[in-house]
């Protein structure tokens, strides 16, 4: 149950931002926070990381519905007792379902998180698109923890 509201935490700050950016951002003004590293661009994406698949909306409802039943599934079956497991997994839901959101109810999915990293403009994203990379990073960190003990039991 816990790590449903770490999902639901994350959607509610996914679509606050959102509608911040929607109210008081024309589409493409662009906000310095920190000089060549971090802006605040309003931007708009018919498609998935780097623009591809522009408009194919019907493919991105259907992989997101499967990405949100496998995670829930998962957290079902195996995230009892596994904290790092079910956080990771609330993260990714979490983002699954904020996209979602704009998907359905937008046509296109709000960006607005624009980083300059060693000088290379990374595509604009959003906080559903940092919950999913953060939940993704934390799922491969427990399969490695999990390897390990694995291979420790094998040991013993
Ligand atoms: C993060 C997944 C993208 C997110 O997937 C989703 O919604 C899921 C739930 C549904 C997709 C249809 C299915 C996964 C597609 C996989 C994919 O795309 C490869 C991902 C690689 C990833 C390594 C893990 C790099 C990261 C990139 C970016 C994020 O950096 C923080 C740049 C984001 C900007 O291009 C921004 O315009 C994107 C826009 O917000 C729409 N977002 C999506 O489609």
């Amino acid at each position: 149950m816990f790590y449903y509201i770490i999902a639901l935490f994350v959607i509610a700050l996914d679509q606050y931002t959102k509608w911040l950016i929607v109210k008081n951002f024309e589409l493409g003004e662009s906000v310095k926070v920190i000089e060549d590293f971090l802006y605040i661009t309003s931007h708009r994406n018919r498609g998935a990381a780097w623009g591809i698949l522009q408009g194919q909306m019907w493919f991105f409802y259907v992989i997101t519905v499967i990405v949100i039943i496998g995670i829930i599934y998962y957290i079902q079956k195996e995230a009892k007792g596994k904290l790092l497991l079910g956080v990771s997994l609330g993260f990714m839901l979490g983002g699954a379902i904020g996209n979602f959101i704009d998907r359905v109810f937008r046509k296109e999915v709000v960006d607005f998180i624009n980083t300059y990293i060693f000088g290379y403009d990374f595509p604009v994203f959003n906080i559903a698109d940092s919950a999913l990379v953060i939940g993704v990073g934390l799922l491969m960190i427990q399969m490695l923890l999990e390897e390990r003990e694995a291979k420790k039991k094998e040991k013993s």
